[in-house]
């Protein structure tokens, strides 16, 4: 992963006499840091031996010597197995692209670490990633060079704890300095502690204004850096949303752990079962339950598929476009989900296609779907779809590219459309997302998007419905790409997609729909409902 926030420069600014950074330009896009290359090949801090005492790979410290040979020796730190997970896992990000929540869950099963180390490392890693951009911005105003990378994964470590848990100063500056101790080198301690101390000398609160652009002349930086988003995102959110006044909202429930949202899959599972393991009802869809501990996978209907881990705004997309009438095409229904791997909302629509929406129909919803319709699941990667066939029961799952179709045209009542995105609208859930993406590629999502949405069009019977779906609120994804198809197509009338969503409110002015983390506790989705006309 490269380093956000950087600009050129051999040296990092240091504040002034004035306690006012001289501050690095605002960079739209994360860069690697300085010399073009490979900053692995680069010399360590210390300028001495340190790599070669540092261990390899930052892999599985499990069976490995101790750094005795055998017995600690006095004055050698302990293994803190909690800050040695985060830290390998804030390794496995910058140089292999790592997945922290794939990472994470796996490397704790492998090492046997349970409980609060458990709790503690998740929260050292996915906190340090979310905050990396703030961070960053401290620790170049308090060291005098530019730390390698693994040093300064170190760093951000500890300027979690200090800025943001509550782990008292002199437990997380000597923590970290063990940590860099033993796995980076004792010239890179030293440094460490340095800056570590720098930056335990003031609050957050002290430091923001001392790193961050005021907000009068900039203030898209300044809430970039005060909530840890790259710049071009907070600029994306602000357009989507229409002004500036509940960014501060948004950003601060994008830095906030979610929710474990489950869906009970109707005639499979129920809210009520879900109720008996420990969950509470949803906000929203009658599918919905929370989950505020525990693991899901341990929960039965979880383990077989009647339920699933699901956010509560993907339910309510596929559920709307259940719930728009379409007319009588004949016998059964057929539906199709275009781009349906994983497989959560084919897992809903499966249930639903089967047994109809029992809840839509217990509150007397008179567009509530009956059940009887047939699900075809596609997807353009084998293993994608795979994964849609374990999760579905009755849907028949093909591998299969939305923009060659090899269905017959007109053949589809409804279509789910939930197109591949920048996924800007779930950062909360994947905390070092928010740095890998990259603005350069919208415009070819974009292409992608609107062929998708033409074919998918082309696949719905006139009378019949598509769904849109984005899990992100960009603009050029959303709005801009359903403007550009309708403004080529004379078949297609787009439906207020509200009156599908009754009881849910704040999800704009019509006819599409966007879901915001701050107002509906749901990820950032989008939907719009297009119909074809009879
Ligand atoms: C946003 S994800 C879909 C998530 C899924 N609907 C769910 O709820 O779990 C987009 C999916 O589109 C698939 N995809 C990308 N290009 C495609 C194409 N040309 N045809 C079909 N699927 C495609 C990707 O493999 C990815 O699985």
């Amino acid at each position: 992963m490269t380093r956000p926030f950087r600009e050129g420069g051999a040296r990092p600014f240091r504040a002034n006499e004035n306690g006012n950074s001289e501050r690095r330009a605002q960079g739209e896009r994360p860069r690697r840091s300085q010399g073009g290359g490979d900053d692995r090949t680069r010399r360590s801090q210390s300028g001495g031996d340190d790599r070669a005492r540092r261990s390899e790979g930052g892999g599985d410290d499990r069976g490995r010597r101790s750094q005795g040979g055998g017995q600690r020796r006095a004055g050698r730190p302990a293994r803190d197995v909690a800050r040695n997970a985060a830290f390998d896992v804030l390794r496995a990000v910058d140089e292999r692209d790592a997945y922290a929540n794939l990472l994470m869950p796996r490397l704790l099963r492998d090492r046997g670490i349970r409980g609060r180390d458990a709790a503690l490392a998740t929260e050292l890693a996915y906190g340090t990633l979310r905050g990396l951009g703030t961070y960053d911005a401290i620790i170049d105003v308090c060291g005098d060079r530019e730390p390698d990378p693994d040093v300064r994964d170190a760093l951000r470590l500890g300027a979690h704890q200090l800025l943001r848990m509550r782990v008292p100063p002199h437990a997380a500056v000597g923590t970290t300095v063990d940590l860099v101790r033993l796995r980076i080198g004792p010239g890179a301690a030293k440094f460490v502690n340095a800056v570590l101390r720098k930056i335990g000398s003031r609050t957050l609160e002290e430091w923001l204004p001392i790193v961050a652009p005021d907000p009068a002349d900039d203030p898209v930086g300044h809430l970039a850096v005060t909530h840890g988003h790259p710049r071009w995102i907070v600029s994306a959110f602000r357009d989507a949303l229409g002004s500036s006044d509940e960014l501060p909202a948004l950003l601060e429930a994008d830095n906030a752990r979610p929710l474990v949202t489950l869906v009970a899959r109707p005639g499979r599972s129920s809210v009520a079962e879900l109720e008996a393991a420990g969950a509470m009802p949803g906000r929203y869809s009658p599918y919905a339950a929370y989950l505020r501990e525990g693991d899901p996978g341990q929960i039965d209907a979880v383990a077989e598929t009647r339920a699933a881990v699901q956010d509560e705004g993907s339910q309510l997309v596929a559920l709307a476009l259940t719930r728009v009438p379409v007319g009588n095409g004949g016998d059964g229904e057929k539906w199709l989900d275009m781009c349906a791997g994983p497989g959560g909302k084919a897992g809903l629509l499966d249930a639903i296609a089967t047994h109809g929406d029992l809840a839509g129909q217990a509150d007397g919803g008179s567009t509530a779907f009956a059940g009887g319709a047939r699900l075809l699941a596609a997807d353009v990667q084998y293993h994608r779809a795979r994964l849609v066939w374990e999760t579905t029961r009755d849907a028949s799952v093909i591998t299969a590219d939305g923009t060659e179709p090899v269905w017959r045209p007109e053949s589809f009542d409804r279509v789910m459309l939930d197109a591949p995105c920048t996924g800007l609208g779930a950062l909360r859930r994947r905390p070092e997302a928010r740095w890998r993406r990259d603005p350069a590629g919208i415009a070819d999502l974009g292409r992608l998007q609107r062929r998708l949405l033409g074919t998918a069009l082309d696949a719905v019977r006139p009378g019949g419905v598509v769904a849109y779906v984005t899990c992100s609120p960009h603009l050029a994804e959303t709005r801009v790409v359903i403007g550009d198809v309708l403004a080529r197509r004379d078949d297609v009338e787009q439906l207020d997609a509200r009156l599908y969503l009754p009881g849910v409110d704040g999800l704009g002015d019509g006819p599409h729909v966007q879901f915001w983390p701050h107002r509906h506790g749901t990820d950032a989705m989008f939907l719009s409902l297009l119909r074809k006309r009879a």
